[in-house]
């Protein structure tokens, strides 16, 4: 099993996969290899479920190893949210910059950061063509910035402040981000899991 699909379009997601895979012998591959796979519908209420569905879908499509990522980030005084909807919290065009605006604007009267808790989860489903599917999740603890910093990384990494540390994730180079990552996290479990 040294070929693999992650079942992503997203970039950032490519490369941080790639980095934390390649040194263990994988081969990785992702849906920008592959401009003819299905676009499936995230339709599920957590994000095993989204991975899930993802997962099973490309493993079929391709008969390959897949391992999809369904990930987001939870706000607590926002009750979890953006939860599931992380990627389409302002909408459908799923603009990075607009998120982090409206996650911004919604936390604007909370001003100390204890109370700006929240956490980045990452939920792993793996597939195989034989359609045994598992499922593992990681997390990463912070605090939600007042201003977006840093110029690294993706989505919510601007403003997300690691707990016991002052920088955002998007301060972080790629290798210090995959050292305390819910994506490694949750990677390191499913590793543990199939070897
Ligand atoms: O490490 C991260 N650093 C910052 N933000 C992150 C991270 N991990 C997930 N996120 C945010 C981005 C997006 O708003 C949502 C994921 O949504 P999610 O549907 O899983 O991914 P996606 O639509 O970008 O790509 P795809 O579904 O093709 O894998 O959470
Ligand atoms: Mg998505």
């Amino acid at each position: 099993m040294n070929k693999i699909i992650i079942a992503t379009k997203n970039k950032g997601k490519v490369n941080e996969f790639e980095a934390l895979l390649a040194p263990l012998g994988y081969q990785v591959q992702s849906l920008l290899d592959y401009p003819d796979a299905i676009d499936v519908e995230e339709t599920g209420s957590t994000f095993e479920a989204n991975a899930i569905l993802k997962a099973e879908a490309i493993s079929k499509q391709y008969g390959m190893v897949t391992i999809a990522d369904d990930s987001g980030l939870e706000v607590d005084y926002l009750n979890g949210q953006p939860g599931v909807y992380s990627a389409r919290y302002a909408g459908t065009d799923k603009s990075d910059q607009a998120n982090m605006e409206k996650v911004l604007k919604e936390l604007s009267a909370i001003t100390e950061l204890e109370k700006r808790s929240a956490r980045f989860i990452c939920a792993l489903a793996l597939s195989t063509p034989g359609h045994v599917v598992q499922t593992v999740r990681g997390a990463c603890e912070g605090f939600i910035a007042e201003t977006p910093t840093g110029e690294n990384g993706f989505g919510y990494d601007p403003i997300f402040i690691l707990q016991n540390s002052n920088k955002t994730m998007a301060q972080l180079s790629k290798e210090e981000k995959n050292k305390v990552s819910h994506r490694s996290d949750a990677l390191k479990k499913l590793i543990e899991l199939i070897s």
